[in-house]
């Protein structure tokens, strides 16, 4: 919806300089700006907004929002740029949220799983067309999916994408809500229904400074959300967060959680465990993903759904039918035939390595384990040799790859790596598809083939530039081939 001077003022609460015509949208990025458009110059923790005004105004932006007056362009001055850039953002969309029910999942892991879990349970209470996702993997609107670009996008896409789900019939959205959307204002301007919290774990502190404050900030997605909200009761931020936010329930295997889990058991692919509920009784849930911490995932997703009003029968069977979560242990069909599990994780740190190489232990039994993975460029180089310790020790075979490199040499990154892992059953192949390509060639029947670090990601950054790389296809070509030439052989 156009604002005109008047609206514009009165949403960012400032002077506003005249407009020649209503302004028609409003973003952050100069590159994105269309004619009669608003341009906010954000103060970054790279560049200055304000340096590219001139590139907005050549695209045609009329008016110029910024926390400080730029010389020669007649500038909107506001006290914060990125609350000025969502209070625009959320006007311009007509306030979706609120048209909405939103529900919001924060924590530092299972955010993802909790979320796609949460959207199968209301697919099936209010049908595909009805519901939305916006994940760290995927946007899902209605039937409609497609890739995302991180977890909470600028507050532009979070209102842009809300309003689309709106527009297109949705009435319910999961909104994935990571720290630092909450931190950076991205996700201002929502209207929350309802709230969960998984856990807290040291992460992210470059940004918060300290674990209190990562907490804090958290937590500020409790203090918004009047509906219900449900909290990790075995987390001790999660336990926390439920004394200080009143109405919070919690759930987990601790003995005072409302939602209380137990007796929980893996039976082949599944695992199997009750759900103790104030006022549904006791659910048994089966569900198709496996590892104590989707437990807690499913328990924390189920325990919100019922708070919000859906019936246990429908729970339940939804959580049972849920489809696999993209990227997160999922297992590719297409290795069935060979009597072998193929695993694409997206764990990309040694913590996340140790958990979904303890799964796959699991799933092995007496049979091996082999992991194909390797350590990002151009951030934290510490977790490098932490990445080859962890495989070395928990998986049978380890090959070191190439994960996303960015600007750094593969083979460097890959040293790095190997310096921590245990020679003797660790080798090194640079080529991602070559390394994925040598595990299933190793693979036997019983054998678990663990895939890390990219999950559901479809690109691959390497000096030399971008590649397309989705590891589920990749693996599923390499078996296709596989497959190929051992009926060859056998003709
Ligand atoms: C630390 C962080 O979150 N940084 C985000 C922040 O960057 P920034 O403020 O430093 O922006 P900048 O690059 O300095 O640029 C300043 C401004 O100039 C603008 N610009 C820049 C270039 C240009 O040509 N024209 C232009 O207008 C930019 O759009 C920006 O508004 O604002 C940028 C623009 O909005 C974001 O792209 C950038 O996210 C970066 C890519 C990022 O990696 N963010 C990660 C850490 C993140 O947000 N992750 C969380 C998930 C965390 C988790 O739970 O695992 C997420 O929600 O995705
Ligand atoms: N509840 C949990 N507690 C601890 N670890 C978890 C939990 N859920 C998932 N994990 C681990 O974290 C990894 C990422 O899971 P998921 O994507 O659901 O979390 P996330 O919070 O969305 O993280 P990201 O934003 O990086 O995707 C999983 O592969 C698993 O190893």
């Amino acid at each position: 919806m156009p604002l005109d001077q008047t609206a514009v003022a009165r949403v960012l609460g400032v002077d506003v300089p005249p407009l020649p015509r209503p302004i028609v949208a409003v973003t952050h990025d100069s590159r994105a700006v269309v004619p009669d458009g608003a341009f906010v110059a954000i103060n970054g923790f790279t560049s200055r907004g304000s340096d590219f005004v001139p590139q907005a105004l050549a695209n045609g932006a009329t008016l110029i929002v910024a926390e400080a007056p730029i010389e020669g362009v007649p500038t909107a001055v506001v006290p914060s740029d990125r609350i000025a850039l969502a209070a625009l953002a959320t006007e311009f969309a007509g306030n979706p949220s609120h048209d909405l029910t939103v529900y919001g999942i924060t924590g530092t892991n299972g955010k993802t799983t909790s979320s796609y879990v949460l959207h199968a349970i209301l697919t099936a209470a209010y049908g595909e067309s009805a519901t939305g996702l916006m994940t760290t993997a995927e946007i899902i609107v209605g039937s409609e999916h497609e890739t995302a670009i991180r977890t909470t996008g600028e507050a532009p896409q979070v209102q842009g994408n809300l309003a689309r789900m709106r527009d297109a019939g949705v009435t319910h959205v999961v909104l994935e809500t990571s720290s630092h959307g909450i931190h950076l204002h991205r996700v201002d301007g929502t209207r929350y229904a309802a709230a969960l919290f998984t856990n807290l774990t040291r992460d992210h502190l470059d940004l918060h400074g300290t674990m209190e404050d990562y907490y804090l900030v958290k937590r500020r997605l409790f203090e918004w959300t009047a509906g219900p909200k449900l909290s990790n009761a075995d987390d001790v931020y999660g336990a926390r967060l439920a004394t200080e936010i009143e109405g919070t329930l919690t759930f987990g295997l601790a003995a005072e959680a409302d939602y209380r889990i137990s007796g929980e058991r893996t039976e082949g692919t599944r695992t199997v465990f009750e759900l103790h509920t104030p006022g549904h009784g006791d659910l048994t849930l089966s569900i198709p993903l496996l590892g104590d911490y989707n437990v807690h995932n499913v328990a924390g997703a189920a325990g919100l759904a019922l708070e919000m009003g859906m019936s246990p029968q429908l729970l339940t069977s939804a959580v049972s039918e849920m489809a696999q979560v993209p990227g997160r242990f999922e297992r590719v069909p297409a290795a069935q035939e060979f009597g072998f599990e193929v695993v694409v994780d997206y764990a990309h740190t040694d913590i996340g390595l140790r958990a979904v190489l303890d799964v796959a232990r699991d799933v092995a039994g007496d049979h091996r384990v082999i992991c194909v993975f390797g350590a990002c460029g151009a951030r934290d180089k510490d977790k490098r040799p932490k990445m080859g310790a962890a495989a070395s020790e928990l998986a049978d075979e380890a090959i070191i790859t190439t994960d996303d490199a960015y600007n750094e040499d593969p083979a460097a990154i890959a040293d790095e790596v190997y310096a921590g892992a245990d020679p003797r059953h660790t080798e090194v192949i640079i080529d991602r598809r070559a390394a994925i390509d040598a595990a299933l060639g190793q693979a036997r029947p019983g054998d678990v083939v663990v895939v890390a670090g990219k999950g559901h990601e479809t690109v691959q950054h390497l000096p030399t530039g971008d590649v397309p790389f989705h590891d589920t296809t990749v693996v599923t070509e390499l078996l296709t081939a596989l497959r190929a030439s051992s009926s060859a052989t056998t003709d």
